[in-house]
């Protein structure tokens, strides 16, 4: 026996130490804590790792994904800690993968083949996925996150415990249309505006904004405010088309754009003299005035109302001394970050992503890096979205943040802080994410011992005479429509098999009363997609691939009394080997028998009724309000597509509220971590 294994099998036990080079262990992402989870999975001696995550290697991911050097930024970040981890044991197999969780691909039956799931993600949506999936191939799963001083790791095993799902997350803070729209008063209001409004609007698709604002009527915001918003949509059309034609290399397109939103637009506000009676106007801004030095914001405001708090061009905000990043993407905008366009700023030139920016430079940055943007667009990109490595939109809303925050006399921020703000970046800490990593794997060791009874929910707070807090593990919660499902896997054809087939081959001919399964009234989802009902049988015909839906996706067939669990049918690829005339159809067996569903109790409850958790779709409501699809184009396809306002409130900020939150010892929530 080498020293290696002598140490771990007297740590692990003959039992466990012996059967770690035979384990499968799936980990996913392979960031912060990622780089920390595999350096242990492989000194501990698991044998067989895939590792999976999207991204390449990042300058600002140096200072704590240990794994990666300078000379490996841009690579992808499986690989190259695939690479490095692979010398620490010479018998470790790891297979790196640069892609997506979510891709087709990696299905059911792709998630079955491993022992154990790792979790090391930084979203929810992703985090929701792999739990789905192992709660799909019945797979053990460790959930983990970390934000700054805090962590928490979540064994999670179907049927036994919560999963992901069981507790619905907090989503993130969100504000008011007409405040982010109209009436801003914090610069977060602004980089919203900038980030979540603006950009769509001149890069994004485009979309008629018109729900959103009909929304914004009925609960009840200022009809006039709103009018005036719908005209404001209008002229963002003239905009658009002047972005996708202009030349690369004049202002018009940028000027166009600022005449639109920082003058047109606020002037018109104005003229509604109600909504400024109980704040301060806001000032429409002049291009060639701030350009050539002659536009003054505190000679606009005298014998105003509005109290301007310092975001003249004569003095900027301050930004705050953390350490920078690389800043833009040309030389124009390096000199603007670096030494400002004007003298007034050159004095206060810090470092460059941090530096205060004056007027004149917020306007400099704005005009470049609307070029940049919109030359990305006439190249062939069809949408931009903020993204805050993207630093052409970092750029560009860091510039229309601090313009709008001029207009309304809030101060502005810095480049690094627009940064941290607009992407909800909370500092990520090396210890924490080690902390954390190693509680995984003791974790994934008592997942693979089967010592159930030794899980916990550990939570790592911000409290030095406590900092580790271990909760027991709930039952899973009987209302969620993710675990509390009935899965199962078909592997098919989807260009042969009918929607029919797979409905009344899952649900059997029935052996007898209660057993669950035989001929029943149901309806079927794929996603929000209603693909059949007990009254509208269109589809039962057609091909699963004609109506989209095909390897990786889920068929949800639900009872139409709620008297079953909904069963969740997974749709695989038939095997290899099969024969090119053999069936195009394989079921599972036995079939699935979907328990007698808990009747949910009359007041508000967890239910994320399936198939999502829009709750928008209850298994009660009659077939006459869904909206049906022929599925014949995917995108006709969701009845309740997101507004924009709801992806506004996706993007919305998330405040370091947790920051400096401490967690209750009895709190069972789950909060949400990157
Ligand atoms: N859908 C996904 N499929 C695969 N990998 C993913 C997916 N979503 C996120 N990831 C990966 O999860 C990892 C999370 O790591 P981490 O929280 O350290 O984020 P980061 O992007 O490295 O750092 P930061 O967000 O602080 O810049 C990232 O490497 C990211 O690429
Ligand atoms: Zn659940």
């Amino acid at each position: 026996m080498s020293g290696r294994s002598r140490y771990a099998t007297a740590i692990l036990g003959p039992e466990l130490a012996a059967k770690l080079p035979e384990v499968k262990v799936l980990l996913v992402g392979a960031g912060g804590i990622g780089c920390e989870v595999l350096k242990n999975i492989v000194l501990a001696g698991f044998g067989h790792i895939t590792l999976l995550d999207l991204d390449t290697i990042d300058l600002s991911n140096l200072n704590r994904q240990f794994l990666f050097r300078k000379k490996d930024v841009k690579q992808s970040k499986a690989m190259v800690a695939a690479k490095t981890a692979s010398a620490f044991n010479p018998n470790v197999h790891i297979t790196p993968i640069h892609g997506n969780i979510k891709e087709a691909q990696f299905d059911v039956s792709w998630f079955k083949t491993f022992d154990i799931v790792l979790n090391a993600l930084d979203n929810l949506d992703a985090r929701r996925h792999v739990n789905k999936m192992c709660m799909a191939g019945n797979v053990p799963l460790v959930e983990s996150g970390t934000a700054g001083y805090l962590g928490q790791i979540q064994p999670i095993l179907k049927d036994r415990t919560e999963c992901f799902d069981c507790v619905p997350k907090p989503t993130p803070k969100t504000f008011p249309v007409c405040t982010i729209r109209s009436t801003p008063s914090q610069p977060i209001h602004c980089i919203v505006w900038a980030k979540s409004y603006l950009i769509p609007q001149l890069f994004g698709e485009d979309e008629d904004s018109g729900g959103e604002l009909d929304d914004a009527e009925k609960q009840g915001e200022n009809a006039q405010e709103i009018a005036t918003l719908r005209k404001e949509a209008q002229a963002f059309k003239k905009v658009r088309s002047a972005l996708r034609t202009a030349s690369g290399n004049d202002e018009d397109a940028a000027k166009t754009a600022f005449d639109k939103v920082f003058f047109s637009d606020i002037t018109n506000l104005l003229s509604m003299e109600d909504m400024w009676r109980t704040r301060a106007k806001p000032t429409p801004l002049e291009f060639d005035g701030i350009k050539n030095g002659t536009f003054s914001l505190e000679h606009k405001q005298i014998g105003s109302s509005s109290q301007v708090n310092g975001s003249s061009s004569k003095q900027p905000a301050d930004g705050a001394l953390v350490n920078g990043s690389t800043a833009g993407g040309s030389a124009a905008t390096e000199r603007i970050l670096k030494n400002g366009s004007s003298a007034a700023s050159s004095s206060k030139a810090g470092l460059k992503d941090q530096r205060a920016l004056t007027l004149q430079d917020n306007l400099e940055l704005f005009v470049e890096s609307t070029n940049r943007l919109a030359l990305r667009l006439r190249n062939g990109e069809d949408t931009i979205s903020f993204d805050k490595d993207d630093d052409d939109t970092l750029d560009f809303v860091t510039a229309a943040a601090n313009l709008r925050a001029a207009a309304y006399g809030i101060p502005g921020k810095s480049r690094w802080e627009v940064k941290e703000m607009a992407g909800n970046i909370i500092p990520a800490i090396a210890t924490t994410n080690a902390i954390i990593s190693g509680l995984v794997v003791l974790h994934a060791f008592h997942l693979l011992r089967k010592t159930y009874g030794k899980l916990r929910n550990v939570h790592l707070q911000f409290r030095p005479s406590l900092p580790l807090s271990t909760i027991n593990l709930s039952q899973p919660n009987p209302q969620c429509g993710v675990c509390g499902d009935t899965y199962a896997e078909v592997l098919c054809d989807p260009s042969k098999v009918t929607l029919g087939q797979i409905v009344d081959g899952i649900l059997g001919d029935g052996v007898g009363d209660d057993d669950g399964t035989g001929k029943r009234e149901v309806s079927v989802y794929e996603e929000k997609r209603v693909l059949s009902d007990p009254d509208w049988d269109d589809n039962l015909d057609r091909t699963l691939e004609s109506l989209g839906v095909t390897r990786g996706k889920f068929l949800s067939i639900v009872d139409e009394e709620g008297e079953y669990a909904t069963i969740q049918v997974a749709i695989g690829e038939l095997p290899a080997n099969h024969p090119i005339d053999g069936n195009s159809l394989m079921l599972p067996y036995p079939l699935p028998l979907p328990p007698k569903t808990v009747k949910p109790p009359a007041t508000p409850s967890l239910k994320r009724s399936a198939p999502d958790d829009e709750g928008d779709i209850e298994m009660t409501e009659p077939p006459a309000k869904r909206v049906r699809t022929n599925g014949d184009a995917p995108s006709v396809a969701a009845p309740v597509s997101p507004s924009k306002k709801r992806k506004l409130d996706e993007d919305g900020i998330l405040l370091l509220e947790s920051k400096d939150e401490e967690l209750d010892d009895d709190a069972v929530e789950v909060i949400e971590l990157d």
